[in-house]
Order: structure tokens, then sequence, then C-alpha cells
């Protein structure tokens, strides 16, 4: 039986510390963190992912303000909010909800985003820094997954990590996370011969696929840290309800791996923990607080 790796406890602690400095932002500098939330159309999971972000902030002391667009918004009058929050100096941190309705070219509007306010770190010179070391804004999922991997683990130096899925979200910027912490890093996706012979290589196997249940048992290294990213909903036909599930079979994981994380409650938390974590990052980097 591996050990679960309490992703929801670990959020906990680090919000219970931001609050902490949020709460002595506000007192010495006079600097109230406000991140904006921007969700366009009505996508059931969007909302109810802001609303949990939302009350996040309110636990923290963190102003947020939400811009609730129609789907029927235009590109153009997006990238005019955008512009406009851009300029408020009262806002420390804008993130726009994905998927955007397919009227909207994504790239576009997370360009738009001035690059110290782009708390998701997904603006292209985000990217491009994480890529040459040069740290900003870093994408949370990776981010509060990295944060659980250090404190499961320690120094991950010459680990060999596998990670599977290769989004600009997620696979992407964690395997550049991992090979900074001088990890051996290997990138898997749908053209990936043989996965689960690569994922039996893995000392350390993140999955990002967004299939339920994909990674086996049996691909897992005995004694492996497992990473499970995915958020699928499924039917369970003897509850007779939607639940939620991730990319790992967890069940059969967890009589192989040495740690893995649970869905829910496991790298779900640690996303929203990480992005008040870089909403007061940003806000005291522009307020020029070290
Ligand atoms: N916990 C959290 O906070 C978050 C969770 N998620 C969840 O993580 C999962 C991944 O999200 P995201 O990265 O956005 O998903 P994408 O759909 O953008 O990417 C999925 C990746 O998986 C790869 N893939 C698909 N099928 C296979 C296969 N049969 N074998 C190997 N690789 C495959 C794809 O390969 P290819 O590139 O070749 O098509 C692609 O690179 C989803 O379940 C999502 O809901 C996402 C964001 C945050
Ligand atoms: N611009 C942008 N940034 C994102 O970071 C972003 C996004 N768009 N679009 C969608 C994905 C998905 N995502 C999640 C965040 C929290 C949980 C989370 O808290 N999950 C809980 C359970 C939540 C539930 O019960 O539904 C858990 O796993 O325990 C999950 C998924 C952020 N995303």
């Amino acid at each position: 039986m591996s050990k679960l790796i309490d992703g929801k406890a670990f959020a906990d602690r680090l919000c219970d510390k931001l609050a902490d400095e949020v709460a002595s932002l506000k007192q010495d500098k006079q600097l109230s963190p406000c991140i904006a939330v921007v969700l366009v159309g009505e996508d059931p999971a969007s909302a109810t992912y802001v609303g949990a972000k939302v009350r996040r902030c309110a636990q923290l002391g963190i102003d947020s303000r939400s811009h609730h667009l129609d789907d029927t918004t235009s590109e153009a009058e997006l990238l005019s909010l955008i512009d406009d929050l851009n300029n408020d100096p009262e806002v420390h941190g804008i993130l726009v909800q994905l998927p955007v309705p397919k009227q909207i070219n994504s790239d576009a509007v997370i360009n738009a985003i001035s690059p110290d306010k782009d708390v998701d770190g997904f603006h292209i010179s985000n990217v491009g820094a994480l890529s040459v070391g040069q740290n900003n804004m870093v994408p949370c999922t990776p981010l509060g997954s990295l944060m659980l991997l250090q404190d499961e683990l320690g120094d991950l130096s010459g680990k060999n990590a596998v990670v599977v899925g290769r989004s600009n979200i997620v696979g992407k910027p964690m395997a550049a996370l991992l090979l900074q912490q001088s990890c051996t890093v290997t990138i898997a996706h749908s053209r990936t011969q043989d996965l689960p012979e690569v994922c039996r290589g893995a000392d350390i196997l993140v999955a990002a696929v967004g299939i339920p249940h994909f990674i086996q048992g049996d691909w897992i290294k005995p004694g492996a840290t497992v990473i499970d990213v995915g958020i699928n909903r499924i039917y369970d036909e003897a509850l007779e309800k939607n639940r939620l599930v991730g990319d790992v079979d967890f069940d059969a994981a967890k009589e192989v791996a040495g740690a893995i994380t649970p869905v829910p409650g496991g790298v779900g938390p640690m996303t929203i923990a990480c992005l008040m974590y870089n909403t007061v990052r940003a806000a005291k980097n522009q307020a020029g607080i070290a």
C-alpha cells in the first residue's frame, strides 16, 4: 500500500501562510493583492472552478473581481477588457478561465495579458522565461505538483521522471520544472511507442492525459511517486451519480506506487493554492517589494 499524498492539506497550509502574508502586506505596505477572474460563456465546470478560486481569495484576504461575459462575446471585446485590466494599477493578477468560446483565439487572449499580471503563467514570455530558467510566473498546476514532489522526495536530482501529456498548460511546463530540478525527463504523448514500458522506467510519473483510469497498475515501477493531474467526471453505476476520477487507475496503482496523489484532493487544490501564491507574488513585484 502506498502513501497518500494529501494535496488538500498541503494547499491549506500554503494558504494559511499566504493569508498571514496578505495581512501584513495590507497593514505594513498598504498593498491589497487583487486578481481579476474572467469567465466567458456558461460552461458549468468552468463556473465551478471560478467559484472555488473566488472563495479561496476571500479566505486569504485577496480581493477578487469577477467578470462574467456572454458566450457570444467577441475577441475584440475580451481584448478590450484585458487592456483595461492591464492598465488598472489596483489589479495585480488576471486570469481568463479556459476554454474560451470558439470565436475567440485563446493564444491571442493569453498573450494580450501583461506578463507580470499573467498569474496562470501561460503568456509566451513567461513560457520562454521558464524554458531558460529565468522563472517569472510559473503555471499553477505544474508548480503545485512540483511542491508536492519536493515535499515527498526532497531533492529530485537524477530521478527518472516521465510526464505523460505535452499540453502547454500542464505537460510541457511540468517537464521544464522537473528538468530544472535535474531530473532525467521523458515527455510521452499519444504517439509514444510502448507507453507502458516507458512509464515503468519512471521514479516520478506525472499523468496529464485527460482519459479516466488510463495509467494501469502494471505500468508503475514499484515504489514510484505518482502525480495524477487528471480531472475526469465519470458516471458511477454503483453510486448512480457522477464522480471525479484521475488519469491513473488509482485502486491498482496504490498497491504498487510508493506514494500517490488522490483525485479529488491531490493536485486540484494545489492548482488553486498556487494561483493565490502567484497573485501575492505579482502584487509584490508590481509594488517593488522583494
Ligand atoms: N488538477 C488540475 O488542476 C488540472 C487538471 N487538468 C486535467 O489534466 C488532464 C490533462 O489536461 P491538459 O493537459 O489540459 O489536456 P490536453 O487534452 O491538452 O492534453 C492531453 C495530452 O495527453 C496526450 N494523450 C492523449 N491520449 C493519449 C494516449 N492514448 N497516450 C498517451 N498520451 C495521450 C495528448 O497527446 P498529443 O499531444 O499527442 O495529442 C496530450 O499531449 C485533464 O484530465 C484535465 O482535466 C488540467 C489542468 C489543471
Ligand atoms: N486559465 C485557466 N487556468 C487554470 O488553472 C484552469 C483553467 N483555465 N481551466 C480549467 C483547468 C482545470 N483547473 C482546476 C483547478 C482546480 C481543481 C480542483 O480544485 N479540483 C478539486 C475538486 C473540485 C471538484 O470537486 O470539482 C480536487 O481535485 O480535489 C481542478 C481543476 C484549473 N484550470
